[in-house]
């Protein structure tokens, strides 16, 4: 049978080849589609479990030097598509209708650039083609809309049957909601706090969120009411954990992920910020300026992955404070790129959890 090029030949030759995650087969986990013969082009369609798939060169690499054993092959054509499946649902914890995976974003402590982290992931996320949502429930410091460049958009709130009804704001193919779209710049931070669950549970359920892949939640810092809530609430893909290398800040966060493993929510990872500097005009020199190999450290200590390491660059912060993120407005950068990746890891971790 495989000395003939047909359709199924084909699916033959594609089965030992698996995904490289998953350690299945690409054909019996359906992600081999449309095999097409024509005078010799071969075409299909290569259905991923997530359009930021890290492997994705590799997997259609796999697959042409497979269906190259075949005879009579002259051109073959993979068109590349994905298909993000939703977290795993618990009987206790209500998801978001149209929204497939909820991940938290936290830090044990303030200003470790969790939102930085938060923003630049939802963009790339977003630049590799998934629907992606951001909720800013910072209310120390809701920086997201600054970030996102949507500082003083606001939001349009609309009665529907069931309460009022928040249209998010859209930039960088990210909709956002945000504390800073509802509360006073002005208004002491002692006032917010209270406001917080009900917030939260509006930001989760009363937005037209539409259909998304990845609604991806900036949490305030510490493990805090407003942790506790959204852990609770909604059932949620997972939690990264922001720190940098710096003892401090190793410890609060060492807190918090076990205040999200207490709560049964999957720690997906560490992500290590603020890691090293290179200066822009002594490329050979690195500064450890919050020490080193922290974050490494903790992800073996606690038995979770580290997902990257972010170096400190001054591009990274003017993005922020402009509303361009460096993933797109410096998208070679190394910060950009480390941010990047960390986004397919974190991408590739929620398919894998929701598929196995
Ligand atoms: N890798 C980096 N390189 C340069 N600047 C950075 C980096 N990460 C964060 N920053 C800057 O540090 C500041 C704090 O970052 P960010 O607001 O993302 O932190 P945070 O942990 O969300 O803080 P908060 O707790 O106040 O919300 C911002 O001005 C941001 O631009």
């Amino acid at each position: 049978m495989l000395d003939t090029l047909n359709a199924s030949s084909v699916l033959e030759v594609l089965k030992p080849v698996q995904d490289p995650e998953l350690h299945k087969s690409l054909v019996e986990l359906n992600m081999i589609r449309n095999v097409k013969i024509e005078d010799g082009n071969v075409s299909f369609t290569l259905v991923l479990t997530t359009p930021a798939c890290p492997l994705r060169q590799f997997i259609v690499e796999d697959c042409e030097r497979a269906i190259k054993t075949l005879p009579g092959v002259n051109k073959i054509d993979v068109e590349v598509t994905a298909e993000t499946p939703s977290q795993k649902s618990l009987p206790d914890r209500t998801g978001i209708a149209g929204v497939k995976n909820i991940i938290a974003v936290s830090s044990g402590k303030g200003g470790v650039g969790k939102s930085s982290v938060a923003v630049n992931v939802a963009v790339a996320l977003a630049q590799a083609g998934a629907k992606v949502g951001l909720i800013d429930a910072d209310i120390y410091g809701p920086n997201a809309p600054t970030m996102l460049g949507l500082e003083g958009v606001g939001v349009t709130v609309r009665p529907g049957a069931q309460g009022d009804i928040i249209e998010p704001a859209f930039n960088h193919g990210v909709k956002l909601v945000s504390m800073g779209f509802l509360i006073d710049k002005d208004q002491p931070v002692i006032w917010r706090g209270p406001m917080l669950n009900g917030v939260i549970r509006q930001f989760l359920y009363q937005v037209e969120w539409g259909d998304l892949d990845y609604l991806i939640v900036d949490m305030p810092p510490g493990t805090g009411d407003a942790q506790l809530t959204m852990a609770q609430a909604v059932p949620m893909a997972g939690v990264v954990i922001v720190t940098t290398p710096q003892t401090v800040a190793l410890l609060d966060s060492r807190r918090g992920l076990k205040m999200f493993q207490q709560l049964g929510v999957p720690v997906l990872g560490i992500v290590e910020n603020m890691s090293y500097f290179i200066p822009p005009d002594l490329p050979d020199r690195r500064y450890d300026i919050f020490g080193s190999a922290g974050g490494e450290k903790t992800a073996q200590e606690l038995n979770v992955p580290l997902l990257g390491c972010v170096p400190l660059e001054i591009p990274l912060r003017e993005g922020g404070d402009s509303g361009v993120p460096i993933v797109a407005g410096d998208p070679d950068s190394a910060s950009a790129q480390a941010l990047r990746a960390i986004a397919q890891q974190i991408a590739a971790k929620v398919s894998i959890a929701a598929l196995t």
